[in-house]
């Protein structure tokens, strides 16, 4: 391990743009995939998921992903994968994040509403307690599931109200799914005082990042990576400090990006874009959040200092309150002092 790999492995952390289902591990998938043996075509042998983990294209990882929410079916289901999620998000020293749930696709799926709330709040306040972890949700969209599953997921979100819920998004395809026709459906959410937090840029271009903050008020874009196409949109994301949400393999693995030595992060931080380093998917992308560092810490070039800015960075624009930011960012500082 090299002394920066050390470093961040200790750093304290923030994530922002991580999945739920995207992040359960190849066990408990695998564990989940013996148990509806002959019912999915995820395999339930480790080994043959790291295989079933490598993607053509983004459609095809939506569908990859679609099959592994599948094996999700019933509350006790959702209670192990949040609580294991935060045990490995813990692991790495995150003591906060903000974890993007899709509750239409387990509604859908049979688990009715309240039970799906109750399982994820249980987990919530159990991650707090045994890992020191604080976690929050994202109730996102399913872009491929349309209008139907934005009313679905509007409904959950200001019916059931669950305590670790603050913000609202759209996830899936960006293609054939413009953003505008989201409008109604973040305009209530953001009045019930949700923060708006939509995926656009990963596989279109600019015009899907401008169609999400002038039609979905977005305060954060979840990814963004085609703002580095066009000047004009940098400069505004700069000026109004809004932030991206950047997972630099989930490109890469997705086909988004060609190679790393192409992904646009460093041309964004040229131009003064606030950007938060992620892992979007790790298990699915064969990556950590930790490893994410390590990635754009050679990308930009930092480093000890400049890799504890990342952690500052994703800090800061997180929607913690403000007490608790000021002490995760001396937190932060006390470990910089102690180990660089
Ligand atoms: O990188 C990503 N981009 C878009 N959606 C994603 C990504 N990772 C996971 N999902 C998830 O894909 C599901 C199907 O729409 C949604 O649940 C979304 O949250």
């Amino acid at each position: 391990m090299t002394e920066l790999t050390s470093f961040i492995a200790g750093l304290p952390k923030a994530e922002l743009h991580v999945h739920h289902v995207g992040s359960a591990s190849p066990r408990i998938v695998a564990e989940l995939a013996a148990r509806h043996e002959g019912s999915t075509p995820v395999p339930a042998d480790p080994a043959a998921l790291a295989d079933y983990f490598a993607f053509r294209d983004f459609a095809h990882f939506i569908e990859v992903y679609l099959s592994v929410v599948d094996l999700i079916r019933d509350d006790e289901d959702v209670r192990t994968l949040t609580y294991e999620v935060a045990r490995e998000l813990a692991r790495q020293q995150v003591r906060y994040a903000e974890l993007t749930i899709t509750p239409y696709s387990s509604v859908r799926r049979g688990i009715a509403a309240p039970a799906f709330c109750a399982a994820i709040e249980d987990a919530r306040r159990s991650a707090a307690t045994d890992f020191g972890i604080e976690l929050r949700w994202c109730f996102d969209i399913p872009g491929e599931a349309g209008l139907a599953s934005a009313e679905e997921t509007l409904r959950i979100a200001l019916e059931e109200q669950p305590d670790g819920l603050i913000s609202f998004g759209l996830g899936g395809p960006e293609i054939g799914v413009p953003r505008p026709q989201f409008k109604p459906f973040f305009d209530k959410a953001r009045a019930a005082g949700l923060h708006s937090v939509p995926h656009a840029g990963e596989t279109t271009g600019p015009e899907t990042i401008w169609d999400a903050l002038r039609e979905l008020g977005a305060e954060r874009i979840g990814h963004g990576i085609s703002a580095a196409q066009d000047p004009a949109l940098m400069a505004h994301l700069a000026e109004h400090r809004i932030p991206l949400e950047i997972s630099p393999t989930s490109n890469l693995r997705t086909r988004a990006v060609p190679s790393l030595d192409e992904h646009p992060l460093p041309r964004l931080v040229e131009a003064g874009v606030l950007v938060s380093i992620n892992s979007d998917d790790p298990p699915m992308f064969g990556t950590t959040l930790e490893e994410e560092y390590a990635v754009a810490a050679k990308l930009l070039g930092l480093d000890a200092k400049g890799v504890a800015g990342l952690a500052h960075a994703a800090v800061e624009q997180s929607f913690l309150a403000p007490e608790r930011k000021r002490e995760l960012a001396a937190e932060i500082d006390g470990y910089l002092t102690r180990n660089a």
